[in-house]
């Protein structure tokens, strides 16, 4: 018989506060040191155990091959450690667009990871989840440990960085899908900014090294930066489309996405240093 209560667990967005890259390793990858936060704003999945092997999504992700969605990837790579029956009905509230550098995919997946392993009670541990995320996405481990975080390598070696300021974004997401591997492979692309250290980039912060080569490919988001950085320093998260700026209310992010154009797209929300996700699943009893 299928359980009846579902586990309802958000999959929240990140914005990369800066994004240098550092190098271009043998296999094509780049390594990267770049700040994350995590939004308290994104994606809710909702899981329901069954009693058989099988896994079920609604609804579908137009483009996006039942196999190929992060989630169900996710979900086969526990089925594969399990050696147990194990299956799930699930269902996703899709609100974080697809492209926009905000780790909607890699969200959706750690989500899935870290709300599986309580659901079945496999126990991995978060190092093994983490690993096994990293095989789905770059971006899948910082969310999988659930702590805002400096990260290098490729995004997987991270430090945590509870001392990061939680204010608020704007964040305005031109309607344009950025192909994450174009951008890498861009012969203009900046790839060897001088390694820094996390002092340095709390306390500077930094750029968005792939910004120069977005901008020029997709110029829809070189004029949204142009417009926003009118009314307040606004900057690209990870390899875009989505832009941001940053205030210390509420009010005073709204008041900026008032004065937009009436046809952006735009959500204002909060900063915050430990995943959304993490605050539903690990709620000290
Ligand atoms: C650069 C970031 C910053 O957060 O951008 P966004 O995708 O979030 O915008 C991420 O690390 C992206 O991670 P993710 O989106 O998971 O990328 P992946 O699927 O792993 O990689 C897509 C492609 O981008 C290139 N790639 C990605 C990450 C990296 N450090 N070096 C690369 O060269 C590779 O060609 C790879 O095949
Ligand atoms: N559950 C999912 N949510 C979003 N994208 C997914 C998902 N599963 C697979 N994808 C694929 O991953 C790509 C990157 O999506 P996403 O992670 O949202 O972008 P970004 O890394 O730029 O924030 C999408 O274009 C889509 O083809």
């Amino acid at each position: 018989m299928t359980d009846t209560r579902w586990l309802s667990v958000p999959a929240p967005a990140k914005l990369n506060l800066m994004l240098h890259i550092t190098g271009r390793r043998p296999d094509g990858y780049h390594n990267l040191q770049t700040l994350f936060q995590f939004l308290d704003y994104g994606d809710t999945l909702h899981f329901r155990r069954r009693d058989d092997n099988e896994l079920t999504l609604v609804p579908a992700i137009d483009g996006v091959p039942f196999e190929d969605n992060l989630i169900i990837r996710a979900a086969r790579l526990l089925q594969q450690r399990a050696g147990k029956t194990c299956g799930a009905d699930i269902r996703l509230d899709k609100t974080l667009p697809m492209g926009g550098g905000l780790g909607g995919g890699s969200s959706d997946a750690a989500t899935t990871l870290l709300a599986l392993n309580e659901l079945w009670q496999l126990q991995l541990s978060p190092d093994e989840l983490a690993t096994l995320g990293l095989t789905l996405g770059a971006d899948v481990p910082v969310f999988v440990r659930g702590a805002a975080a400096f990260a290098e390598g490729v995004g997987e070696q991270l430090t945590a960085v509870p001392e990061l300021p939680e204010p608020w974004y704007l964040v305005v997401c031109p309607q344009v899908h950025v192909n994450t591997g174009k951008i890498f492979s861009h012969e203009g692309l900046t790839r060897d900014t001088a390694p820094i250290n996390i002092r340095t980039a709390l306390r500077q912060g930094g750029r968005n090294d792939c910004q120069q080569v977005v901008t020029v490919l997709y110029p829809e988001i070189g004029n949204a930066l142009n417009l926003l950085n009118k009314l307040s320093p606004a900057k690209m998260t990870g390899t875009g489309a989505c832009i941001f700026s940053s205030f210390g209310s509420e009010a005073e992010a709204i008041r900026v996405s008032d004065q937009l154009p009436a046809e952006y797209v735009a959500f204002v929300a909060k900063g915050v240093n430990q995943s959304p996700a993490h605050r539903v699943l690990f709620r000290p009893s």
